[in-house]
């Protein structure tokens, strides 16, 4: 469990931060979104014991991260990838930080075939590994200690489409057997794929925070397809909803997916499709909470 409480952060006059609370619970992968300079590097680098809060506290599993007796077996850091000596291969590096940890060389293999350098990658020098390579060699050693919680910071930053797809199922399977995800990233799509939670900075605010579900749901109707849209039309019209024309055959319905079950089968009419409306729900979250659709298009670009 990750507790962030009434967390602020100044940097002489500027503030990096100011009383920011969320939490993070096993089982769940949490995506923290923001602009540039929202405050979500000093969140984490605060959670992480890299910076001192000014006020409030940030703690794993109760305890802040410098009093956690061997912290890289109970957490998982990936901040900066490429905090990571040129000159040395891949297994120097996590033969090195294993012995730091004290876990065996063997877990060494174990995490370079898990994140897809085991073989030839393994013995390159760090200077000649692509971005995508050194992100996952970060993953490797956040990985190395078997932790209970992962704390990420761009994780797909430089990932190809193919790794982005493998880490969004490592981060899953990792929560899924109960480990606890904070992963910040400006892949709008790929934390709309992965998080269960969302937590929103801007200007060092929280601007929203709540399950995706239940942020989504507000930011675009339901879509709802059947064989004859004019009845479904007049269905939900007469229930009080409003409605639109959606992509293709569908209507886009002013209410939430629940509402719009009920009152169709109330008129007994048939569904052939009915969801929260629009991919692009979770920008136009971002662009609502954040007013910054000029970030949103350059992490879109
Ligand atoms: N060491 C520091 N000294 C002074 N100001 C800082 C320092 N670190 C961060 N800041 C400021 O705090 C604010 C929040 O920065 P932070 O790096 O946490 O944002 P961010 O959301 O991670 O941004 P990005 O997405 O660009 O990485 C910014 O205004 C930044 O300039």
């Amino acid at each position: 469990m990750i507790t962030i409480e009434h967390l602020t952060k100044r940097y002489g006059a500027q503030v990096a931060v100011s009383d920011v609370s969320f939490s993070c619970a096993p089982g769940t992968v949490t995506g923290f979104l923001g602009p540039n300079g929202a405050g979500k590097s000093t969140t984490m680098r605060t959670l992480v014991g890299l910076a001192e809060p000014t006020s409030g506290t940030a703690t794993i599993a109760g305890r802040h991260y410098r009093e956690l007796p061997n912290a890289g077996r109970e957490v998982g850091v990936l901040l900066d990838a490429g905090a990571q000596h040129a000159g040395r291969t891949g297994r120097e590096a996590l033969t090195l930080a294993a012995m730091v940890l004290g876990v065996g060389r063997d877990r060494v293999d174990e995490v370079l075939d898990r994140v897809g350098l085991a073989g030839r990658p393994a013995g390159k020098r760090l200077g000649n590994y692509s971005l995508g390579m050194r992100q996952r060699l970060g993953l490797a050693t956040a990985l190395l200690g078997d932790p209970q919680v992962l704390v990420l910071d761009e994780p797909a930053n430089g990932l190809d489409p193919e790794g982005i797809f493998w880490m969004r199922g490592l981060l899953r399977g990792f929560a899924d057997r109960g480990g606890t995800v904070l992963l910040s990233s400006h892949l709008l799509h790929e934390v709309e794929a992965v998080a269960d939670q969302l937590v929103v900075i801007s200007g060092g605010r929280i601007a929203a925070q709540g399950s995706k579900s239940e942020l989504l749901a507000g930011t675009g109707g339901t879509l709802v397809r059947g064989p004859d849209r004019a009845l479904l039309g007049r269905a939900l019209e007469v229930a009080g909803i409003g409605v639109t024309a959606g992509p293709d055959d569908a209507l886009v319905a002013d209410a939430e997916p629940l509402a719009v079950g009920q009152a169709v089968a109330a008129a007994g009419v048939v569904l052939t499709e009915l969801r929260p409306a629009g991919g692009a729900g979770l920008e136009d979250l971002f662009r609502s909470l954040t007013g910054s659709g000029q970030q949103v298009q350059e992490v879109l670009a």
